[in-house]
């Protein structure tokens, strides 16, 4: 099994904060030994002192995989903590937005196999989704390695290469906060329409939770899924003839802000 060269040779997670802190907690329940996991974390949380990992302690020579979840902003001043390690035998993995592959090799080395990945924070309870593209140093075997690393805490997905990673970032990577954000819409909306703060939320979170569940689970399109709810001449019919005409627009335009920034921090 892949994750059996980790509890072998070790993993270095640099940066444990809300990303790094989930896929570590992945890892654990999957049977990683934490003794056989090195984290640098100048702000460690409580739950990672207690966690029982190596913690800010010297990282072994050849590990199996680095893991970088700093932020971008943050890489440049990181990464020379793991520059040792770099044109080895040891499998690079980013989660970091924008952060290109060639910045990698610039930074540790023409010839280090870069695996690189765009997750997303419902890996904090087991339903994330990465997608997943390497280097031409990355062999099957690490790329399987990379696969499993981030399939303890959800689903992938391989990208036909770095080129489509920026549109994966705007999609599913920020995507949440969409979702979030449509949840205090609604709630708002529900507020306006003369109920409580906290009876509108809680309608507005249930209904997106188990919409997205629902979703989740059939087998039907999401169409038809939509159809499903939208009697002929009836409510849903009066919303969507409202919503639909502008959503389309307006989520390209997001998406679109959000694909581009992730190329303006790869720059
Ligand atoms: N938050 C999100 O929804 C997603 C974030 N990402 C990517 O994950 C990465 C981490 O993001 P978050 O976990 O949200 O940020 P975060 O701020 O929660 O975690 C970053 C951690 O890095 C630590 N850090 C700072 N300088 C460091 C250094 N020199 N060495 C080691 N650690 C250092 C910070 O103390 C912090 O705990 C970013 O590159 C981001 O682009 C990717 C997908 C989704
Ligand atoms: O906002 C960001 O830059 C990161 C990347 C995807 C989600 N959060």
């Amino acid at each position: 099994m892949a994750l059996e060269r980790v509890a072998q040779d070790g993993l270095v997670l640099l940066g444990c904060g809300k990303m790094g802190s989930a896929l570590l907690a992945g890892w654990l329940a999957a049977g990683v030994p934490a003794r056989s996991v090195w984290v640098i974390e100048p702000n460690p949380s409580e739950w990672l002192q207690a966690s029982g990992v190596h913690l800010n302690e010297g990282v072994p020579a050849a590990p199996a995989v680095a893991l970088l979840a700093v932020k971008p902003q943050m890489m440049g001043a990181a990464l020379p903590a793991l520059q040792a390690l770099g044109n080895g035998a040891t499998l690079f993995v980013s989660i970091a937005a924008g952060t290109t592959i060639a910045a990698f090799e610039a930074a540790l080395g023409a010839r280090t196999p870069i695996v690189r990945t765009m997750p997303n924070t419902p890996a904090m309870v087991n339903r994330g989704i990465t997608a997943l593209c390497r280097n031409s140093h990355v062999s099957d075997a690490d790329m399987g390695l990379a696969v499993a690393l981030m399939a303890a805490v959800g689903e992938t997905v391989l990208l036909e290469g770095e080129h489509q990673i920026d549109a994966v970032t705007a999609v599913s990577g920020s995507g949440p906060a969409y979702v979030f954000h449509l949840i205090e819409a609604m709630a708002a909306a529900g507020e306006a329409e003369g109920l409580s703060p906290e009876v509108a939320m809680k309608l507005a979170r249930a209904t997106v939770s188990g919409a997205g569940e629902l979703a989740h689970r059939s087998g039907e399109s999401v169409a038809q899924l939509r159809v499903n709810v939208t009697s002929p001449g009836g409510t849903t019919a009066a919303a969507l003839a409202v919503l639909m005409p502008e959503l389309p627009g307006l989520m390209g335009r997001a998406v679109k802000a959000a694909a581009d920034r992730g190329r303006e921090l790869g720059k």
